[in-house]
């Protein structure tokens, strides 16, 4: 579950953006849009306690982040929320699977064991690449790296995953399966997902479109879509 109560943030006055309420339950599917510098980006930051808000809550279940300091948060929202963002952030002097596990190795509230590697090689199986555990990321495909981050997004098992146009950069046939990924582990985990997109072709797949603009109150509104 995600619920917004109040919620200010703005960079300056030329940007801000407002939510008296907003609520997903758990499992929605939805799907973030509104034009260029409406704050798609700004909003996953916030939900994924990178940003702070100016004021107001924010929940992710029983988690209210604006409580938490910055190392807390830190800690906590690995277990909380799974992030993919459209640059994969992979680190390249890692393998595949090291990479997998490292929020499990750098997280103090979760426990690296033996299992995690099971865990992540099963993961990775998963998502086709369950050959390629042993490579390096600068040696897969665009797709590939991305179906990287997403295991890497899932490997605490996460209830809810937020994603900041994962498909971006990739052709339509990786977009389609990189979408499967999500959609399957959201619909087998009951796991909400909140996706930036803005890929109308795909939107019937979501539960629920929120289009960010309305939430826009800066002075000068941009639109370049
Ligand atoms: N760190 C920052 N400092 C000041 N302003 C910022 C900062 N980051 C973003 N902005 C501004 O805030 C607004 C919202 O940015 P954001 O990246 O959230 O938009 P977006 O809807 O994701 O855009 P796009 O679709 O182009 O990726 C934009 O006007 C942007 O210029």
């Amino acid at each position: 579950m995600i619920r917004l109560e109040k919620l200010r943030f703005s960079y300056a006055a030329d940007f801000t953006l407002e939510i008296e309420r907003l609520e997903l339950e758990q499992g929605t599917k939805a799907a973030i849009t509104g034009s260029s510098g409406c704050g798609k980006t700004t909003f996953i930051k916030l939900l994924a306690g990178i940003l702070k808000p100016d004021s107001g809550k924010i929940f992710l279940d029983d988690l209210e982040l604006t409580t938490y300091s910055e190392s807390e948060l830190q800690d906590l929202r690995i277990v909380k929320a799974g992030l993919v963002f459209q640059e994969f952030e992979l680190l390249d002097y890692l393998t595949v699977l090291d990479n997998v596990t490292l929020p499990l190795r750098i997280n103090p509230v979760l426990k690296y064991r033996k299992e995690s590697q099971h865990r992540a090689k099963e993961l990775l199986n998963s998502v086709g690449l369950g050959e390629k555990y042993r490579r390096y990321p600068n040696k897969l495909s665009q797709g590939e790296r991305q179906r990287v981050a997403i295991c890497r997004a899932l490997i605490a098992t996460p209830g809810i995953l937020l994603c900041d146009e994962p498909t971006a950069n990739l052709d339509a046939r990786n977009r389609d399966i990189i979408l499967q990924i999500i959609f399957d582990y959201c619909e087998a985990e009951n796991a909400t997902l909140v996706m930036v997109t803005h890929d109308r072709e795909i939107l019937n797949s979501f539960d629920r479109e929120i289009d960010l603009q309305q939430f826009n109150s800066s002075q000068t509104k941009t639109s370049y879509e």
